[in-house]
Order: structure tokens, then sequence, then C-alpha cells
């Protein structure tokens, strides 16, 4: 039997809407609340490119845990993950925050502002490889980053990959969002309709072969979450 599209890899949309509805929107912060209905007035349904708010919510317990003050963000669209990590980081944290659409970010800037965070971001308009490749020529930070979280064009995060590796410390995290895509990573082509095919395009396996290369990686250590569309954290060990 064919798949009916879903972008929730949850049993349900049922258990997605009584999860976000009973434990994450009520501790939601105000202005990522707002950051989020902005995202949805002006791009309606790519407003579902913003991270879940039970995943921000997981990203701001993690690094807090981790007490980083070092970050840096592959893809921010309207900045949702990027709000929610400025306002988990302390006063004097840095965020590099690289995306080629500058449009999509300065919507989300005028909340990103309210919450008072903006002193600790550093928006690059450039595409990633090029910014981290320069970061990593130029800027003597090589291996001092405590947590990268790359939420972008999925056929480079293989390549991410190689580039993170250097720019987070050993104990840093790189954080892989999308990875269970929803769900499709285990779907078989016949198992898609081709509604699933015309939304999921090759990212499908992008992220198969990610996954794959991720799990055999002996220079990390790997958790893979189903936490939103799937979340892969990989802790570099050396
Ligand atoms: C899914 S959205 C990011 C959503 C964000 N994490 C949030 O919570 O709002 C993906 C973003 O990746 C950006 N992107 C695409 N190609 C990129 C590239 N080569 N380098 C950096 N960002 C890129 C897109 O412009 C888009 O804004």
């Amino acid at each position: 039997m064919k798949e009916k599209f879903s972008c929730t890899i949850l049993q349900s949309e049922a258990l997605t809407k009584y999860l976000l509805e009973t434990s994450a929107y009520p501790r939601e912060h105000q202005q990522l609340k707002e950051l989020r209905q902005a995202t949805v007035d002006k791009y309606s349904h790519l407003s579902v490119m913003n991270v879940p708010a039970d995943e921000g919510q997981f990203l701001s317990m993690l690094l807090k845990v981790m007490n980083a003050k070092k970050t840096i963000e592959v893809g921010v669209f309207t900045g949702y993950s990027l709000l929610a990590t400025a306002l988990a980081l302390p006063d004097e944290a840095k965020i590099i925050a690289i995306d080629p659409d500058r449009e999509a970010y300065e919507v989300g800037l005028p909340f990103i502002e309210k919450a008072g965070v903006t002193h600790k971001i550093q928006f690059i308009h450039s595409d990633a490889v090029t910014a981290i490749n320069q970061l990593l020529l130029h800027s003597g930070e090589e291996g001092t980053f405590d947590f990268a979280f790359v939420d972008a064009d999925k056929e480079n995060y293989i390549n991410y990959h190689e580039l993170l590796l250097k720019v987070v410390k050993v104990g840093g995290v790189i954080g892989y969002d999308n990875t269970l895509w929803a769900g499709t990573v285990a779907l078989a082509d016949e198992d898609l309709t081709q509604e699933w095919k015309d939304k999921i395009g090759e990212n499908r396996i992008f992220l198969r072969n990610l996954n794959t290369f991720l799990a055999k990686d002996s220079r990390i250590e790997l958790a893979h979450l189903s936490i939103g569309d799937g979340l892969s954290l990989c802790r570099r060990l050396h």
C-alpha cells in the first residue's frame, strides 16, 4: 500500500499536535511564537522549514547542558532555531549564522531584536561551503566552536560534515536536521506516491547516504534522534 504524504514522523498528526500543544507551545518564548507566526504569514506552507517548537526546546536544553558559548548555524531561513540558540546561550556568546537568503533572515530579525539577543549573532550572507572555508582559512578559530547546527541544502550535508569536524572542538557537537526526511528514508521507491516523490525530491537519497556514512564514521559518537523530522547529533571524538 502506498503511504499518504505527511510531514510528521510520529505515529499520527494527532500525536504531533498533542506533543506541541501540551508540552512545547505553553513554554515557547514569546518572540519565538511571534517569529513562527510571521513566517507562516509570509511564507505559508514553507513555514514548515522552521524547526518545530519541541526541537527548539531540545536544542536549547542541549546547549545549556553543554555550557556552549560559540556556535555556528548553517541555514537560517527566518531564524527560529537561531533565535532558540541565541536565547539559550550566555550574553558573551558568539553565533555565526550563514545563509544566502538575507530576505528570509530579515523577516525574523525584528523578533531577534525584540528578544535582545542580536549582539550574539554574526550573520554571513553567503553559501555555507564558501563561508566555512573562509572561516577556516582566515579566522584562526578552527577547532574552537562548541556546537554546529546544519539545516540547509541536503546534498551538501556530507561536505559540511568534513568542514565542520574542523570547526568544532574535540567534544563539540554537530547536529544535522531532517535526517529522517518525514520518514521517507525508510520507504522503498514503490511505497511512494507521485505526491510524495514531488515533495521529497532527491533529498531522501542524500540523507540516506549521509545516515549510512555517519553510522560508520569513527571520528564521531552518533545519536540519531526521532525528534522533529529527525536529528543526527555527532560528537567529535578526536
Ligand atoms: C530549512 S531552512 C532553515 C530553517 C531554520 N533552521 C529555522 O529553524 O528557521 C533551510 C535554509 O537553508 C538555506 N540554504 C540553502 N542552501 C544553502 C547553502 N548552500 N548555504 C547556507 N544555507 C543554505 C536556505 O536559504 C534556507 O533558508
